[in-house]
């Protein structure tokens, strides 16, 4: 399979003062990353708050320049290209920020805001704007009449369709949505998710769709990668991932899901400083099953498209089985046993 947009190694550290202003440090917020995404697929980042997720998706598409490494989209090497050269590549990558009260301009209506990109990018000629703004409200679910109107007349679920169709005008190969539903109400987050899901399969996107949300990446990813601490430590199938995860860190973020099926043994701690992150696999100081070589090696890479998983894969014990999400039989027979009833329960099947 190959890949659309491939990273390879990426670096990015942060410089830390202290109370003179003098370097005191740095944050190590993405350390050694290598990461593809094909053509059409959904890579999903999930992991906890301060991981280094938001700086991978900026430096994924070149909008923070890294340390080391490098980013390569449709064969270019973005940290290489002229200013002039990636001005013209961002029409093929948009992003879609968090808070879509924070990014639509207040002083812009809707018709403004949407027709930027067409403009920007000339992607249809100016007598054509009005039509193809009212093509992509409708696309993103909202009547073209409300063009007219001012992003504060909107709830945050629409202002996230409008800033959707902003990042849809330019008509884009890559969307990088940054957590595109947290901000929202949970009951308007499955409305933009199935949107975004509908969208990513009629207008065949590649995505990378960063959440802390397991839930969310569930529903719309093909494979799924796990950041801890700035790195990656699993990676691979969607299906795989969040089924059968690999990764002792992956078992306890998935454990800690209401209604997920496996119990994970509970993380130990805190997570280290990322002024001062451990080496080998970063998550060996936390781990239950860590052995010696956890010290030193980093998570396996694989085949395909960077698969990375636990080293001890293959050694580690199989999650155990949710008390709630036993199979019938065994339920019946956890509360028999806890009522002591010699017989069925009043109501059970036979
Ligand atoms: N501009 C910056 N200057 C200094 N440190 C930064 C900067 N941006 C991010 N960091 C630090 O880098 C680490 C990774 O931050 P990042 O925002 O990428 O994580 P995240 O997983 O997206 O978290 P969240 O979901 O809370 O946004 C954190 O420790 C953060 O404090």
């Amino acid at each position: 399979m190959s890949a659309l947009l491939e990273a390879e190694g990426l670096v990015k550290r942060f410089p830390v003062r202290d109370a003179l202003g003098r370097r005191a440090g740095a944050v190590h917020a993405v350390d050694g990353v290598s990461l593809g995404v094909a053509q059409g697929e959904v890579l999903g980042i999930v992991g906890e708050s301060g991981c280094g997720k938001s700086t991978l998706g900026r430096l994924l598409l070149n909008l923070i320049t890294p340390d080391a490494g490098t980013v390569r989209f449709g064969g270019d090497d973005l940290t290489r290209l002229s200013a002039s050269a990636l001005r013209a590549r961002r029409r093929d990558m948009q992003l879609i920020f968090q808070d879509p009260f924070a990014s639509l301009d207040p002083r812009m209506t809707v018709e403004q805001a949407v027709a930027e990109p067409l403009r920007l990018h000339r992607i249809v000629p100016r007598a054509q704007e009005r039509d193809r703004v009212a093509e992509l409200l409708s696309r993103v679910g909202l009547r073209p009449e409300l063009a007219r109107r001012w992003p504060h007349e909107f709830s945050g679920g629409q202002r996230q369709r409008i800033a959707i169709a902003r990042a849809l005008a330019s008509q884009p190969k890559l969307i990088i949505g940054d957590e595109p539903v947290s901000a929202l109400d949970v009951s308007v987050q499955a409305q933009v998710v199935n949107l975004l899901s509908d969208l990513i399969r009629d207008l065949s996107l590649t995505f990378v769709l960063i959440s802390h949300d397991l839930g969310v990446v569930r529903h719309v990813a093909d494979r799924v990668a796990v950041m801890y601490l700035g790195r990656i430590v699993e990676q691979g199938p969607a299906e795989d991932v969040l089924s059968a995860p690999k990764h002792p860190y992956t078992r306890a973020l998935l454990a800690a899901v209401p209604g997920h099926g496996a119990k994970a043994p509970p993380i130990e701690g805190d997570v280290p400083s990322p002024i001062a992150p451990p080496p080998g696999c970063r998550f060996h100081t936390r781990c239950p099953f860590a052995v010696e070589r956890c010290r030193t090696d980093q998570p396996t890479l694989g085949d395909g498209l960077h698969r990375v998983a636990c080293h001890l894969a293959d050694s580690l014990p199989p999650p155990t089985p949710r008390p709630d999400r036993l199979a019938g039989g065994d339920r019946l027979r956890r509360l028999q046993s806890f009522f002591r009833a010699p017989g069925p329960l009043p109501g059970a099947q036979p």
